[in-house]
């Protein structure tokens, strides 16, 4: 029997982008509930108990009070992409190219947190260079972005695309975060190994899907003798053996005039690039993502298809 799925907020943002990529699916049965019912706890109830996996696609209050309602069975395996579950440690991280072991903890794993979709770039680049010693105790890491306007739900869409919103939105580029709290900085931390938060400033560009995370570095100040070259082959190495994280060739890179935030829409692969002038002190690393593609909804159904390998 085809094991069953049910995605609470299958109407929602990701929900519905999850949905598009289980469509015509044979190998998992979807379970559904109408959109006019999609704030029916009873049937949620219901459904959630009745899946093989869940994947959870509300707000984080709304997560909580679905985790709560499947805690007691355990035939339940819960996939979770809101940020109420990123850093506790009794959860699995969804990130599973972040090293050697995570597929595996995935694949075990009753509960799994689905990452942020800044912290996918930013992680991405991060943690390798922290596990191979590149990047000291103590260095003030900066994290700097730009998404499409969808990572901010059915909310922001509106404000974007309809001029007649009440809040409607007109600049083409804003910044926000400005109090530098965003909540996926813990998970930054936490997952990228760093001892010292980084800053995160976030902004938001007048397009749907699409997103770029910088992290500047100074190699002055990185592990004695690291190069813009040694940068890049840590992150080659890292990511040796899989084809959804790819580290752009240094010759390619240098090549290229700019970085189009939108060239991996629709697409569940990341791009890492390593910026700079080879002799230079500066590097400047970049990772380019579909925000709602391995930044949420298609990490959501890997996970997925790695919990149903198990
Ligand atoms: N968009 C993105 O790029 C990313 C989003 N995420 C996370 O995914 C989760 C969903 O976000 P997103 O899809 O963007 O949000 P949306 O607002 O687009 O969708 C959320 C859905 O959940 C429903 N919902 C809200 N509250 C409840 C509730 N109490 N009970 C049942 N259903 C409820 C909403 O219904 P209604 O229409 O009635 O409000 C809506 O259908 C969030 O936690 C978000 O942080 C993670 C990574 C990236
Ligand atoms: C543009 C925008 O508003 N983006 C969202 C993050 C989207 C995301 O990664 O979702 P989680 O909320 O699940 O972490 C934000 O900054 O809050």
């Amino acid at each position: 029997m085809a094991p069953k799925i049910f995605i609470d907020g299958e109407h929602g943002t990701t929900g519905l982008q999850i949905r598009t990529r289980m469509a015509g699916r044979r190998d998992v049965e979807l379970l559904s509930i109408p959109e006019a019912e999609r704030r029916n706890a009873a049937l949620r109830e219901d459904m959630l108990n009745s899946a093989d996996i869940a994947i959870l696609c509300l707000p984080d209050e709304a997560s909580k009070e679905a985790v709560q309602m499947v805690s007691a069975n355990n035939n339940v395996r819960v996939i979770d992409t809101s940020t109420a579950f990123r850093v506790n440690p009794g959860w699995a991280y969804g990130f599973a190219e972040m090293d050697g072991a995570q597929a595996d903890k995935i694949k075990a794993a009753r509960f799994v947190a689905n990452p942020g979709c800044y912290p996918t770039g930013a992680i991405g680049l991060i943690r390798p260079l922290r596990a191979a010693g590149l990047l000291p105790d103590g260095y003030p890491v900066t994290v700097n972005a730009v998404s499409g306007y969808t990572g901010g739900g059915k909310q922001m869409i509106a404000q974007m695309e309809n001029p007649d919103h009440p809040d409607a939105i007109t600049a083409p580029h804003f910044l926000y975060g400005l109090p530098l709290t965003h909540k996926h900085v813990p998970e930054m931390t936490v997952h990228g190994l760093l001892d010292r938060a980084p800053i995160f400033s976030p902004s938001v560009g007048k397009f749907a899907q699409g997103m770029i995370v910088q992290v500047p570095l100074h190699l002055d100040d990185l592990a004695e003798g690291t190069t813009m070259e040694s940068i890049h082959a840590a992150l080659v190495a890292h990511y040796a053996g899989q084809n959804i994280v790819t580290v752009v060739p240094l010759a390619e890179s240098k090549a290229l005039p700019r970085v189009n935030a939108v060239e991996l829409e629709g697409k569940d692969t990341m791009k890492l690039f390593v910026f700079g002038t080879p002799g230079g002190s500066h590097v400047n690393l970049v990772a380019l993502l579909d925000n709602l593609g391995k930044g949420a909804s298609g990490a959501a159904v890997q996970n997925m298809d790695l919990m149903l390998a198990s």
